[in-house]
C-alpha cells in the first residue's frame, strides 16, 4: 500500500476564497484541528503577505508538533526571509516557493523570459536551502506550461536543493487523463526525479479537482494538496476529505492510503465552515448534510434491510453518528412504520394505513415531516373516537385587513351529516372564526382558555392550538394542529365541542347502565 502525504492548504489557498478572512486565533484553532485530523503538512499562510499572516504562521509553527508546518513565498529573498522568521522554530522548517512557468504568466504577469524564470527559481531555491531543511518548489500554472520547459526547470531546481516538486493545475484546466499523463511524462523525462516527492495541487474550475488529484496519484504523485470542504480561490481546491475517503473506500483500486484519522473529518469540516462562513452544500460529497440521508421510499426500505444497499461510506467512518431516514413526500410505508416503532407506538394494520394516509397528506404541505409531526398524527389517530358522529371542518375562509373588522366563513359537516356554512365577524381573525363556530353548533358554546405553540422548528412548523370550552354546559379541552394557525384554531374549537358531546354521551351511557 503506497503512503500518500496530505498537504493541507486550507489556511493559505483556502483563505484565498473570496470573502474569507481568518484572524490569528481562528487560524490557530483550525491548525489544531488539522493536527488532530492527522494532515502530514499544513500550509499555515503566506508570511510576507501581511503582519497578521506572519503572526499566524509563526504561532502555528511554534504550537503544532505532529504535522509539519509550511508557508508560501515568492521567488525572492524578502519573502523567503519572512518565511524563515515565521517558521524557524517549527519542528521541521519547511518552505513552499512558487514561480509561474507558463508562457501566459511569464509574459504578461511576471514580464520575464523563460531563462530569467529559470535563473530566479534556481537562485530562490538555493537561497532557501541554506535555511530550510525541506524546500518545496511549485511551477505555478504548470498545466499550461511547455512540458519540455517544465522538464528543464524542474531538473535545475532539484539540483538547487528542492526535495518536493509540486505540479499545480492552477486554473483547473486539465482533464484527469491529461493531468495524470503529465506526471507520467515528468517521471519519465526529468533525470533526477527519483530524488524528490512529486505533489499534485488542483483547482476545481471545471469540477475535476478531486478526479485530477486521484489521477496524479495513479501516475506517481506521493503528495496531494487541497483544502477541507474544497474551499479556495475561485471555484476552490481539491477537497481533501474526498480524496482521503476515495483512497480508503477504493483502496482495492488505488492501492494507496493516507494517515488521516477519517473519523475527524466531519468535525473538521464543521469547524472550517463555521469559522470561514463558507456553508457546505447539502449534497457535497462526504461532508454534506445529505451525504447519509435517504428520502425516497425504495432507498429507505433498502437501507433498513441492509445499509450497504445505498451507502458505500458508513457515516461512522467520517465521524457522523448515524445515517438519516428523512420522512417526506417520497417516503414509503417501511420507513414510516420504522419511525412509528421508534416512537414507541404499536399499530394495527388499519391504524397504520390511516396514519400513513395522514402522513402523505401532510407531505403535500410540508417538505420534511419531523418526529414531532408524526407524533402529532399518531396521537390524533390513536385518540379519536371513530364511532361517534361529530362536527368536521370542511373549509375556512378569512377576510383580513389591518384596520377592518375581520370576517370568517366556516363550513362544517354536522353530526347528523348536514353541511352547514356560516359567516361572522370579530375584532381579530380567531374571534371571527370562533363567533362563526358558535353560530354553527346547536348548543351554547363559550371559550374559557386558548393557547398556541409550534410543533418543532422552522418556518413550516405545524401550529398546535389548545382550548378549553364549555359546550352545552360540559367543559372540555380541545386541540387542533395544522400548518396554518387559524385552521389549527378552528379545529381545536370544534374538537372541544366534539369531546363535550362524547363526554356527555359517556355520562349518559353510565347513567343508563
Ligand atoms: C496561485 C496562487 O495561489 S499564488 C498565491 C496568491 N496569494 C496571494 O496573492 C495572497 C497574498 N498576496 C498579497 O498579500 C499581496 O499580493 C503581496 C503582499 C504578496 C504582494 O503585494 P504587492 O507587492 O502589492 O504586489 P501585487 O500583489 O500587486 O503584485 C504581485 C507582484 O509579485 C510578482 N510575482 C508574482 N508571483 C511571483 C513569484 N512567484 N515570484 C516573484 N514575484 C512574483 C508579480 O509579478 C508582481 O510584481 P510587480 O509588482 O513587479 O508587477
Ligand atoms: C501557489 C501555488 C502552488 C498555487 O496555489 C497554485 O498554483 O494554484
Ligand atoms: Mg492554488
Amino acid at each position: 500500500m503506497q503512503k500518500i502525504d496530505i498537504f493541507d492548504t486550507t489556511l493559505r489557498d483556502g483563505e484565498q476564497t473570496a470573502g474569507v478572512n481568518l484572524n490569528v486565533l481562528e487560524k490557530l484553532e483550525i491548525a489544531k484541528q488539522l493536527e488532530r485530523l492527522g494532515v502530514d503538512i499544513m500550509e499555515a499562510g503566506f508570511p510576507a503577505s501581511s503582519k497578521g499572516d506572519f503572526q499566524a504562521v509563526k504561532t502555528i509553527a511554534e504550537t503544532i508538533k505532529n504535522s509539519s508546518v509550511t508557508g508560501l513565498a515568492r521567488a525572492n529573498k524578502r519573502d523567503i526571509d519572512a518565511a524563515w522568521e515565521a517558521l524557524k522554530n517549527s519542528e521541521e522548517p519547511r518552505i513552499h516557493i512558487f514561480l509561474a512557468t507558463s508562457p501566459i504568466h511569464m509574459t504578461y504577469k511576471l514580464k520575464m523570459t523563460p531563462d530569467e524564470v529559470l535563473e530566479s527559481a534556481v537562485s530562490a531555491v538555493k537561497y532557501a536551502k541554506q535555511k530550510f531543511s525541506v524546500v518545496q518548489w511549485s511551477a505555478e500554472d504548470a498545466c499550461r506550461s511547455d512540458k519540455w520547459f517544465l522538464v528543464k526547470i524542474i531538473t535545475e531546481v532539484i539540483k538547487a536543493g528542492a526535495s518536493v516538486i509540486n505540479v499545480p493545475d492552477t486554473v483547473g484546466y486539465r482533464s484527469p487523463q491529461e493531468y495524470g499523463g503529465l506526471f507520467a511524462f515528468l517521471r519519465n523525462n526529468v533525470p533526477n526525479i527519483g530524488n524528490v516527492k512529486l505533489s499534485a495541487h488542483c483547482h476545481d474550475d471545471l469540477g475535476m479537482a478531486v478526479a485530477n488529484s486521484l489521477a496524479a496519484i495513479e501516475n506517481g504523485a506521493a503528495q496531494v494538496e487541497g483544502t477541507i470542504n474544497g474551499i479556495g480561490e475561485r471555484a476552490g481546491n481539491s477537497a481533501i476529505e474526498e480524496i482521503a475517503v476515495a483512497l480508503h473506500i477504493r483502496n482495492d483500486h488505488y492501492q494507496a492510503e493516507t494517515r488521516l484519522k477519517l473519523n475527524e473529518i466531519k468535525k473538521t469540516s464543521q469547524l472550517i465552515s463555521k469559522l470561514t462562513g463558507m456553508v457546505v452544500p447539502g449534497n457535497k460529497a462526504v461532508v454534506g448534510e445529505n451525504a447519509f440521508a435517504h428520502e425516497s421510499g425504495i432507498h429507505q426500505d433498502g437501507v433498513l434491510k441492509e445499509a450497504s444497499t445505498y451507502e458505500i461510506i458508513t457515516p461512522e467512518l467520517i465521524g457522523v453518528s448515524s445515517n438519516r431516514l428523512v420522512l417526506g413526500k417520497h417516503s414509503g410505508r417501511h420507513a414510516v412504520k420504522n419511525k412509528i416503532k421508534a416512537l414507541g407506538f404499536e399499530l394495527s394494520e388499519d391504524k397504520l394505513n390511516e396514519v400513513f394516509d395522514a402522513f402523505k397528506a401532510l407531505t403535500d404541505k410540508k417538505k420534511e415531516i419531523t418526529e414531532d409531526d408524526l407524533f402529532d398524527i399518531l396521537t390524533e389517530k390513536q385518540t379519536e373516537t371513530k364511532d361517534m358522529k361529530k362536527y368536521e371542518l370542511e373549509s375556512l375562509q378569512l377576510q383580513y385587513g389591518t384596520n377592518n373588522i375581520q370576517t370568517a366563513t366556516v363550513a362544517v359537516t354536522a353530526p347528523d351529516g348536514t353541511y352547514i356554512e356560516e359567516a361572522a365577524t370579530g375584532a381579530g381573525s380567531v374571534e371571527a372564526i370562533y363567533n362563526t363556530i358558535e353560530r354553527i353548533v346547536a348548543e351554547p358554546l363559550e371559550l374559557v382558555d386558548y393557547q398556541i405553540k409550534s410543533i418543532g422548528g422552522g418556518r413550516d412548523a405545524l401550529a398546535e392550538v389548545h382550548v378549553k370550552a364549555i359546550y352545552d354546559g360540559v367543559e372540555s379541552g380541545g386541540r387542533g394542529s395544522a400548518q396554518d394557525v387559524l385552521e389549527a384554531s378552528a379545529k381545536a374549537y370544534l374538537n372541544a365541542v366534539n369531546r363535550s358531546i362524547v363526554n356527555e354521551s359517556m355520562v349518559k351511557q353510565k347513567v343508563n347502565l
